[in-house]
């Protein structure tokens, strides 16, 4: 098969590599939409940035002979902290789109959350793994009823939870989807729309710009707010999720609202460009959750020390959106599959090295912030935190 001879040829190692190969592999307008940020790009750079900022502080001597790096979602067990974001149109990157992600996410023992623009329908993808833990991601149609109906069918095909999306009231402005007019290719749909015999919602026009942001600002309610976080509740009994919260005061706002998680996110920097790099919220949001509800945080999680990094700030899990479109591109499920094995592998390495056998050893001290060059500000102090300083007290 022609994807495995390119992974026998040249075995990727880490998510940057997976990209490299996946854009020789992709049309053009496929690799411009899955890669792009919105405008000058600035918050796609500094998501990785950030976490580059973010320096560990390893402790020693731990007997690390037994790791065990697993964990427990929303009461759903884990292999490890992390969760498949959602990604629109993921048979753009191969034929078996969704179908491989949710094999590959059931066979590591992560959970998969499926976008609300998938190419294969929610009741395919969950065949396609049968009894694998799944969330459904939520685009609010102007449509109440349209978008009601997507929540009661994802329930009964057996998902978990909803992440409703709280950071695309409008499509942020994606220059390269402008110059390539991207549009959805035409021998594939939005699968979720076709049953209903509905081609407006389930086809893409190509317009003079982007077909995406035409598709959004015809369709997509921009008067969505807080109050509709009642309006789902009512019409599920599903836990509901925010995307796209980077603020405390919003994450106060979520818990009084009653929702089961929030997630950190700004969207891989497709929307709102200049604003912060997620991992930079992350404290503050985890601070407005108040220990009530889990906290998870994406956009620019590449690296095993990146999910190092999130779960000492407080995150829960990590969620990976372009990694696993790398994957699939790469080797469908089988690309996928090494993603995750990848990154597994890397996370179970960095937490050994800093000294420490699970999940529950990670403390906010194995963290420091650096300046960009990597220094230590000097306001902290040459040993700025008691996790390097405290002569093993915790042990
Ligand atoms: C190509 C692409 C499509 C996306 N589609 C969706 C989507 O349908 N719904 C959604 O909530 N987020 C979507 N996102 C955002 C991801 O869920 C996630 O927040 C982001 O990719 C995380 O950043 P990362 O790509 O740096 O890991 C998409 C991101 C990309 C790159
Ligand atoms: C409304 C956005 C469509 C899919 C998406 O989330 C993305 O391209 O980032």
């Amino acid at each position: 098969m022609a994807q495995s001879k390119t992974l026998a040829h040249f075995e990727p190692v880490n998510l940057y590599e997976f990209e490299a190969l996946a854009k020789l592999k992709l049309p053009k307008m496929v690799y411009d939409y899955y890669s792009s940020g919105a405008d000058d790009q600035y918050t796609l750079a500094d998501n990785i940035e950030a976490f580059k900022r973010l320096r560990l502080v390893p402790r020693v001597l731990v007997d690390i002979s037994a790791q065990d790096i697993s964990t427990t979602i929303l009461g759903v067990p884990s292999s490890f902290p992390l969760v498949i974001a959602p990604t629109a149109m993921q048979r753009m990157a191969h034929p078996d789109g969704e179908c491989a992600t949710a094999r590959a996410a059931a066979k590591n023992g992560v959970i998969m959350t499926l976008s609300s623009w998938s190419t294969t329908s929610i009741e395919q993808v969950a065949k396609a793994a049968p009894g694998a833990p799944r969330w459904f991601q939520l685009y609010v149609y102007k449509d109440r009823d349209v978008t009601a109906k997507l929540v009661r069918r994802a329930e009964k095909a057996g998902y978990l939870a909803i992440a409703l999306t709280v950071d695309t009231p409008r499509l942020g402005r994606r220059e390269a989807d402008i110059h390539n007019k991207f549009s959805l290719p035409s021998h594939l749909t939005m699968a979720n729309f076709v049953e209903e015999g509905d081609a407006e919602k389930s086809h893409m026009e190509q317009g003079a710009g982007s077909g995406l942001a035409a598709y959004v600002a015809s369709l997509i309610d921009r008067s969505l707010s807080w109050k509709d976080i009642a309006w789902l509740k009512s019409i599920t009994r599903l836990p509901i999720l925010v995307k796209g919260v980077v603020t405390r005061a919003d994450a106060e706002i979520a818990v009084r609202n009653g929702v089961a998680g929030i997630i950190v996110s700004n969207h891989g920097a497709r929307q709102l460009d200049t604003s912060l790099a997620t991992i930079d919220c992350l404290e503050e949001v985890v601070a407005g959750a108040q220990g009530k509800v889990p906290v998870f945080v994406d956009s620019g999680v590449r690296r095993g020390t990146d999910i190092v990094k999130s779960l000492a700030l407080g995150a829960q899990a990590v969620q990976i959106g372009r990694g696993v479109l790398w994957g699939l591109a790469v080797g469908g499920e089988e690309g996928v599959d090494r993603v995750l094995k990848l990154l597994r592998d890397e996370f179970e390495l960095a937490l050994g090295l800093c000294g420490c056998r699970s999940v529950k050893d990670i403390r906010r001290e194995m963290v420091v912030r650096t300046t960009s060059e990597g220094k230590r500000p000097l306001s902290n102090g040459p040993m700025m935190n008691g996790w390097a300083s405290n002569n093993h007290a915790r042990l």
